[in-house]
């Protein structure tokens, strides 16, 4: 396998069509889904030349925690759909490629079990706040028991997106054997996960209170969203529309980022997701100013592909493609990128 694409193409062929379906698919008419990837194809690398080092850095200290370089495995739900292994395999991967893994709070392994399976991962949690704020709070000292460094509050889900292809397969609930295991509760058996449009404000200021773990918000586009992230003390923003699987129609994350660079103004890290296929996408996020950024399909293809082997591919690639990439433009370090590195359009 030779790039996250062949991935795609094995994953397909090796997944029940619907559970493809479900991890491929986007919201309505899967334009946000598509803008994404042609926002990065659109815009162009403007190498310098004479500039390179022999040697060139990778690696980035997201909120105190390393990667070996600056790509983190986004939150995706069901890994058990693509694997046996599921979560399990993909920690592993993630520890041996030394990067961040965000753990999705439907997760098909519980989160601790994650953390037993790959100790050497640097795992953050991924949380949707629950209206029930008692059981959002077990959850949150679940995840910091299992040692998660982060939390990482997805804010673009006030109801679940509209899926197409979601709805024709009648995919609406995991197959027997498999379920949230996150949101397991003594008494109830699993609970549902709710998405609650009445989460707010008042909700982030509630978990800042009871966890002292830095709070990644995730799902910002608007520009003064991120402002007010950061006023309402949040440790980072993560640029992101779910990979086009909630509203559709909202631009491509790439588009946004410059304006929402500008609107931090670097008081908090930007991190960015949807659509990075490539190494090169990845310079290209990074020269408009993200710190770093996260795949979510990809993983699963290569989850799909070969399990725990598959995901490791994937990382690889894209490290090694970032590594090319980057002295082909004339650059030491993934940390001194700036604008000057893209033209659009290409
Ligand atoms: C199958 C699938 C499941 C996802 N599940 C979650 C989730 O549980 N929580 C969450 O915050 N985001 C979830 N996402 C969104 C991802 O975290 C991420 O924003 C998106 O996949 C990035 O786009 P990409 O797939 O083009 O890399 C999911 C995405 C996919 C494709
Ligand atoms: O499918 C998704 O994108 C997603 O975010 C999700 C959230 C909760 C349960 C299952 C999937």
């Amino acid at each position: 396998m030779f790039s996250v694409r062949e991935f795609e193409a094995l994953a397909r062929e090796r997944l029940d069509p619907a559970h493809y379906d479900y991890f491929a698919g986007g919201a309505g008419d899967e334009v946000t889904l598509r803008a994404n990837e042609a926002a990065f194809e659109r815009l162009a690398l403007l190498p310098r030349v004479l500039t390179g080092a022999e040697k060139v850095r990778l690696d980035v200290t997201l909120l105190g925690s390393r990667a070996a370089m600056p790509v983190l495995v986004a939150p995706t739900a069901f890994h058990r759909l693509a694997h046996p292994e599921g979560e399990r395999a993909t920690a592993r991967a993630a520890a041996a490629a030394e990067t961040i893994m965000i753990v999705s709070m439907a997760s098909t392994v519980a989160v601790e079990e994650v953390a037993a399976a790959a100790p050497e991962a640097v795992l953050w949690f991924q949380l949707y706040v629950q209206p029930d704020l008692d059981f959002t709070e077990s959850i949150v000292r679940r995840a910091e028991a299992a040692g998660c460094r982060a939390l990482v509050v997805t804010v673009d889900s006030p109801a679940r997106g509209r899926r197409d292809r979601e709805l024709r397969h009648g995919f609406d609930d995991l197959p027997d054997g498999l379920c949230c295991e996150n949101l397991r509760d003594g008494d109830t058996g699993v609970r549902p996960i709710v998405m609650s449009p009445s989460i707010s404000w008042e909700h982030l200021h509630r978990l800042r209170r009871i966890t002292a773990l830095p709070i990644v918000l995730k799902g910002v586009l608007h520009p003064e969203d991120a402002r007010a992230a950061v006023l309402h003390g949040a440790a980072a923003v993560m640029v992101s529309n779910h990979g086009g699987r909630q509203l559709d129609t909202v631009p491509a994350t790439l588009d946004l980022l410059p304006e929402i660079v500008a609107a931090v103004c670097g008081a908090v890290p930007v991190l960015l997701d949807g659509g990075v296929r490539r190494g090169t996408d990845v310079l290209k996020a990074l020269a408009l100013g993200a710190t770093a950024v996260a795949v979510g399909r990809p993983v699963v293809w290569g989850l799909a592909a070969d399990g725990e082997r598959g995901v490791g591919r994937v990382l690889e690639l894209l490290r090694d493609e970032i590594e090319q990439a980057l002295m082909m433009c004339g650059r030491a370090s993934v940390r001194d990128l700036d604008p000057g590195l893209v033209r659009r359009p290409c």
